[in-house]
């Protein structure tokens, strides 16, 4: 029962019911329901094709679903706009990552900063000395965040000096400026060499001991096994099933899914 009261320990955090998504003819997310839990890493795996970008398009509101429900924290946000929804304390990962290559790493974090008068230019004019201190507050915050992704020695550097793994790492960070509360991750692991993996690891494992729920799709099994303790299929559009790591990847249906998916390739 306590599992789903409002703001209790396992409250959900994202809800999607029976969302549907079509681009023409073709059902890229097909009918699928499921809850993010307040805390948890989720992970969301499936074949190459298999409807999950779309999802996260979706949840996101960078695109909006042709039928069903996205609920944030219990509020009904299926028309909402994306930056609306960063508002409502949701952040997203992209799989390539895209930061401004001329600006510091700390300048970059701080563009994601929510609300500060300095984007009004009313409020520069009338207020600077409020601007300065909101920016020096900024500053700071995005500097802690560096440091909480290993990235702190790199601050003043331009980000075009960034690895990919390093440049995984700096979203992170950017996505946290917005104090999100919970953060969807895509394919974090993709293109990160081997010891960048496991920091990026210990840094989401830091972040969600912070109380920061995280909802997962990545290729990289072992990294999945390792932190999540749930796991949810999709393939051809549909939710397959859900279980551990180990179950889901002795399920006939998930290894037929995959199976399918390499034969078609
Ligand atoms: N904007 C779009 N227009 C038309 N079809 C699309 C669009 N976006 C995705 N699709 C199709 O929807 C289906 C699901 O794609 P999606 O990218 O969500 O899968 P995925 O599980 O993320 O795959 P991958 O692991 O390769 O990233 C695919 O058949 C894809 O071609």
């Amino acid at each position: 029962m306590s599992e789903t009261i409002e703001g209790g320990p396992r409250a959900p955090v994202l809800t999607a019911k029976h969302v549907v998504r079509r681009f023409g003819g073709l059902v890229a997310v097909n009918d699928v329901s499921f809850e993010v839990r307040k805390g948890e890493i989720l992970g969301l795996i499936g074949p190459n094709g298999a409807g999950k970008t779309t999802m996260f398009d979706l949840l996101a509101g960078s695109i909006l679903p042709t039928s069903g429900e996205i609920l944030l924290n219990g509020v009904n946000v299926s028309g909402e706009a994306a930056h609306r929804r960063i508002g409502r304390g949701l952040g997203r990962t992209f799989q390539i990552p895209r930061p401004l290559p001329n600006l510091t790493l700390i300048e970059n974090v701080m563009l994601a900063a929510q609300g500060q008068s300095g984007e009004r230019l009313l409020a520069n004019f009338l207020t600077p000395w409020r601007v300065a201190a909101e920016e020096k507050v900024a500053e700071t915050k995005a500097g802690e965040l560096l440091e909480l992704v290993a990235l702190a020695r790199l601050a003043h550097e331009p980000a075009r000096v960034l690895s990919g793994g390093q440049r995984k790492l700096l979203e992170l960070a950017r996505v946290m400026m917005a104090d999100p509360a919970i953060i969807l991750l895509d394919e974090p692991a993709a293109g990160v060499n081997a010891t960048l993996l496991e920091v990026i690891i210990d840094r989401i494992r830091d972040i969600n001991a912070r109380g920061i729920t995280f909802l997962l799709i990545e290729h990289n099994i072992d990294m999945v096994t390792r932190l999540c303790d749930r796991v949810l299929v999709m393939a051809g559009g549909q939710l397959l099933c859900e279980g551990t790591a180990d179950e889901v990847a002795r399920d006939p249906r998930v290894i037929e899914a995959y199976l399918g998916g390499a034969a078609a390739a």
